[in-house]
């Protein structure tokens, strides 16, 4: 979890509560659960929950990997599979590459299991941001915030500006 007030990754009720590890070979593996509330046609997942999903899921891998603060600047995903109510994405995503201040990012959504048939995948564009986007543009507050989740155990973020 980046922050406990995100809707991917955080406590919110009505948020995906995305969960995020990093696996072998720098994989980062996330699961996503769909429940009733993601629907869009009845029984299946609305493509632009899926798209949050990834967004997290890719947002997470290069969180965690480089350990810079960054936003998404362009996702591109293809549906390939329907995703049904009460099925679980097993998402696996990692870095490509690194530009600059560009990063390039991309994942697979797995219905079912780990090695379950593809029915996502995304690439994302993640640009590296200093922390004052978040204050400037966002709430002033955003540096507390962000420590306030950051602060507990597992927190090893180094949020500091
Ligand atoms: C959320 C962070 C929390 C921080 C917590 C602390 C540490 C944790 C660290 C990481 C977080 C961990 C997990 C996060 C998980 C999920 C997060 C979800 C992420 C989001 O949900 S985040 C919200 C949606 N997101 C936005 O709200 C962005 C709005 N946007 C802007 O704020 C600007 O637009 C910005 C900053 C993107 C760029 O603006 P800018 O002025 O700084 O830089 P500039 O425009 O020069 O772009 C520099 C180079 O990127 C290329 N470039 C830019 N955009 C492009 C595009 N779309 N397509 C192709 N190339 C693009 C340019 O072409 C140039 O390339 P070149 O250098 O080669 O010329």
């Amino acid at each position: 979890m980046h922050y406990e007030e995100c809707f991917g990754c955080g406590e919110l009720d009505s948020g995906l509560h995305l969960k995020s590890t990093v696996g072998e070979q720098a994989h980062v593996h996330s699961q996503f659960t769909v429940t009733e509330a993601h629907q869009g046609a009845p029984g299946l997942a609305h493509g632009g929950l899926l798209a949050c999903a990834f967004d997290e899921a890719l947002g997470a891998t290069v969180g965690n990997l480089l350990r810079k603060p960054a936003v998404t600047g362009k996702l591109e995903t293809d549906f390939v599979r329907p995703v049904p109510v009460g099925s679980t994405l097993f998402i696996t995503a990692r870095l490509d590459g690194v530009a600059g201040r560009k990063i390039y990012a991309s994942a697979e959504g797995h219905l079912g299991a780990e090695d379950g048939p593809v029915a996502v995948r995304a690439r994302a564009l993640f640009v590296e941001v200093g922390f004052e986007h978040f204050t400037t543009h966002g709430d002033p507050n955003a540096l507390d915030k962000f420590r306030r989740t950051h602060d507990r155990p597992r927190g090893d973020w180094d949020i500091n500006p």
